[in-house]
């Protein structure tokens, strides 16, 4: 029974769980592993990174699908891992963080980034820079910072060029990566597409074939990965471009899509 958005599209969705992409996972469990974007795909997009909240259920469904698939279910996000693990708690999911290159494996062991001083100096100059434009927001993920502009578009082109000149005071070890309203420096060892293929090498998601779904450029990333090895790859929301092989309309019907998945059968 839909508890939320019993919109026709939404039922149609739902109607199509098992028979569309996502069916594979319920037809053959233990044959797929699923890589989960957060914000704009398991989470509405809010006006400030803070403003987020975890929709009822989802918990829940995602520890229940990750049961059903054997444990190989992961989150792959831009987000840093402590903020990603309070709006999942009290699940603990394998998660690559800050656009992969920080990772938690299955068996709980972490592959984090140290940030060195000069970053801390250049995060620290970045907010200074930025103080007195309003509604810019500074994201401070550790070794990765975000410029936020979703509530400031005017400073769009100023953020850009801010960023630009900061990430060649970062140096070689960090790269530009844009997203939904947002510049951000993050490091550049890993991407997203990596962290996939990092974790396909390990169990339970070795032997798998992947199941990429995300809403954003960072995503691309790891779609490319999911065609390239016979996979599956899924754009939650429209886009110019993407290497997405199939589109699932918005952060809403992807939830229940999950939950009915998640269903005991
Ligand atoms: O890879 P993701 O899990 O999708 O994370 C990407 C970035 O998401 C966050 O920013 C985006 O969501 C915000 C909250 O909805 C929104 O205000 C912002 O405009 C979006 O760009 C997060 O703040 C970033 O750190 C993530 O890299
Ligand atoms: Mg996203």
């Amino acid at each position: 029974m839909l508890t939320t958005d019993t919109s026709r599209e939404a039922e149609a969705d739902l109607a199509q769980a098992a028979d569309g992409p996502l069916g594979i996972l319920l037809a053959e469990p233990d044959n797929w592993a699923l890589f989960l974007d957060i914000d704009g795909t398991l989470i509405d997009l809010a006006e400030t990174p803070d403003g987020v909240s975890t929709p009822p259920g989802l918990v829940e469904n995602l520890d229940r699908l990750s049961q059903r698939l054997g444990g190989a279910l992961a989150l792959v996000t831009g987000r840093n891992l402590p903020f990603a693990d309070q709006l999942f708690a009290p699940l603990s999911l394998p998660i690559a963080g800050l656009h992969g290159a920080e990772r938690r494996r299955t068996d709980g062991t972490l592959d984090l980034v140290e940030e060195d001083d000069a970053f801390q100096t250049l995060k620290r100059s970045l907010t200074r820079v930025t103080v007195d434009w309003e509604g810019v927001i500074i994201e401070d993920k550790g070794a990765a910072v975000a410029a936020h502009f979703r509530q400031a578009p005017q400073w769009e082109q100023s953020l850009e060029a801010v960023m630009a000149s900061a990430l060649e005071a970062a140096g070689p070890g960090y790269t530009l990566q844009r997203g939904k309203m947002v510049i951000e420096i993050r490091p550049s060892r890993a991407s997203k597409g990596a962290a996939v293929r990092a974790f396909l090498e390990e169990a339970p998601f070795a032997g798998r074939k992947p199941i990429t779904i995300g809403d954003d450029l960072t995503d691309e990333a790891m779609f490319k990965v999911a065609n390239d090895l016979g996979g599956m790859s899924i754009r939650v929301g429209e886009a110019d471009q993407t290497e997405a092989q199939a589109i699932i309309s918005s952060a809403v019907h992807l939830r229940q899509i999950l939950a009915q998945l998640a269903q005991p059968s």
